[in-house]
């Protein structure tokens, strides 16, 4: 059995089949990238993922464990974090602030709870102290130190990407869904970026599900890629063969291509 298994997924809006008898397997500390031109389906797949929506059909099994019909809190817990396509950060908070919230799954005093309410030599003070440490390994490791107690709002898009990055990364899940997190970066950033998760995979033992149109980076990134058009799959195999498929070619760049 896979460590992360998605069988015949199927949602409709409407009469719109989003996701239709789309399955993959995953396995443990892979990079698997998901591809397709717009209104493919690729977002509606994390969504479904993540329990934001609730598959018509199929299953989605993490270790075994079925994960459809969870709330996406419970599903968070179970070890799969996410980035979204649009940045969902809080503007008015620091980026320490805002890597503490990616905490918030394993706190058992709540947020900010810890010296404040309890005294500084509490078991929730000391528990607070344990997850700043864990937050201040992924500063460094983003190399945010630079912005720690910035507000988020004021930071240029390439580091508030980093950031969002970083509050997933808090949450030290399992798996990690990368909704196109190389949007708007520039080159320079992209390979950075690029490293970056690379190193998330190798130092923290993440497993992870990447949506990129950017090709370069996903044939310098993915262990296996799955194609989509229209909610269905084109193909899933090696970066290189994904890419030579005509069906691939045509859907990015349009019957010329392969004339
Ligand atoms: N909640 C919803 N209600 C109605 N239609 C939806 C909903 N969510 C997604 N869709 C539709 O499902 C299709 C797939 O959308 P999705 O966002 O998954 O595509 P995508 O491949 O991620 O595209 P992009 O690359 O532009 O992000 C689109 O036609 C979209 O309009």
């Amino acid at each position: 059995m896979a460590f992360f298994n998605v069988a015949h997924l199927h949602i409709s809006f409407g009469g719109l089949k989003a996701v239709n008898n789309i399955s993959f397997d995953v396995q443990r500390n892979e990079i698997f990238s998901i591809i397709g031109p717009n209104g493919s389906g690729k977002t509606t797949i994390f969504n479904l993922i993540s329990g934001i929506y609730r598959p018509d059909e199929g299953r989605i099994v993490l270790e075994g464990e079925n994960m459809v019909g969870k709330t996406p809190d419970r599903i968070a817990r179970k070890g799969i974090a996410r980035t979204f396509q649009n940045i969902e950060l809080f503007a008015n908070a620091t980026v320490m602030d805002n890597l503490m919230l990616g905490r918030h799954i394993h706190m058992r005093t709540g947020i900010f709870g810890g010296a404040f309410m309890f005294g500084s030599r509490s078991r929730a003070a000391r528990e607070e102290v344990a997850h700043r440490e864990k937050v201040e390994r992924i500063i460094d490791f983003l190399e945010l130190q630079s912005v720690r107690d910035q507000f988020v709002g004021g930071l240029a898009y390439g580091k508030r990407k980093l950031v969002e990055l970083g509050r997933a990364l808090a949450m030290e899940p399992k798996v990690m869904l990368l909704d196109e997190p190389s949007a708007g970066m520039n080159t320079e950033e992209k390979d950075d970026l690029t490293i970056w998760i690379k190193d998330i995979r190798d130092d923290f033992q993440v497993t992870i599900l990447l949506i990129e149109h950017d090709m370069n980076m996903i044939m310098g990134i993915s262990d296996r890629v799955l194609a989509m058009n229209q909610g269905r799959e084109i193909i899933q195999g090696a970066p290189g063969e994904v890419q030579r498929h005509p069906e691939v070619i045509k859907a990015y760049l349009g019957e010329e291509a392969i004339a």
